[in-house]
């Protein structure tokens, strides 16, 4: 049974994901129902996510848009005719090997261009990722470059989230995003805002490469003349 207390913070966190999707749907990040958002509730240690609704209008979300499952497993908690997003395994696959608090997909240009460049070879594709300021938005240790996890878009959703996973996994220096090929980016931080930041530098540096190859080479930097 659900107390006030537990009523009152599902309205909350449902309130602020319902923002932060309006806000990413405005940017025309998710287009057409596209993109989901996810936090952990803090009550029980996390154990809970409250994640949009599979198929609705993410530029006019609120509240009740929202479900809670499981955070680690996506199982499905809250009863009702609402589903969970249909990629909730993958955030749940996010929240079982990193410290996440709050994951964001979305269906944003640049990143899915550079999604559908990097994915087509058989395993995980990496999209290297040097030198850009924007890099330092990222929270590494080592910000000078990293490698971007481009992933296959498998029909069944569960094989993403299993290889985002083992990748993670093996990879505990890997940046706070993962690209799936042909459809979008995936971000994660401590909270939606961190997710956000996270998502608006990796989409503005895709965005930088896509316009240096446009220029006539993959290095913008070459595009500089003095
Ligand atoms: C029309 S977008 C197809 C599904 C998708 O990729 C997506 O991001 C939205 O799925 P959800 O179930 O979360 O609405
Ligand atoms: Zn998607």
């Amino acid at each position: 049974m659900k107390t006030d207390g537990m009523r009152n913070e599902f309205t909350a966190a449902g309130t602020s994901v319902a923002e932060f999707s309006r806000a990413l749907y405005a940017r025309g990040w998710m287009p057409g129902t596209s993109g989901n958002l996810s936090v952990r509730l803090p009550s029980d240690d996390g154990r809970t996510a409250l994640i949009t609704a599979s198929g609705r209008d993410k530029g006019s979300l609120t509240a009740a848009d929202m479900v809670t499952v499981h955070a680690t497993t996506g199982e499905l908690l809250t009863a009702g005719k609402l589903k969970a997003s249909a990629e909730t395994a993958i955030h749940a696959a996010v929240y079982r090997v990193t410290a996440a608090r709050a994951v964001i997909h979305v269906h944003a240009p640049y990143a899915t261009v550079m999604a559908s460049r990097t994915g087509e070879s058989a395993g995980t594709a990496v999209l290297p990722l040097e030198r850009f300021e924007l890099l330092k938005g990222l929270g590494l240790d080592d910000p000078s470059g990293t490698e971007l996890p481009v992933f296959r878009n498998w029909p069944d959703v569960r094989t993403i989230a299993d290889e985002a996973a083992a990748y993670l996994s093996a990879h505990p220096d890997a940046p706070p995003g993962l690209l799936i090929a042909d459809h979008g980016i995936t971000t994660w931080g401590g909270n939606l805002a961190q997710a956000r930041n996270r998502l608006e530098c990796l989409e503005a540096i895709c965005g930088l490469i896509v316009l240096g190859a446009r220029h006539g080479g993959t290095d913008p930097k070459e595009n500089v003349t003095r």
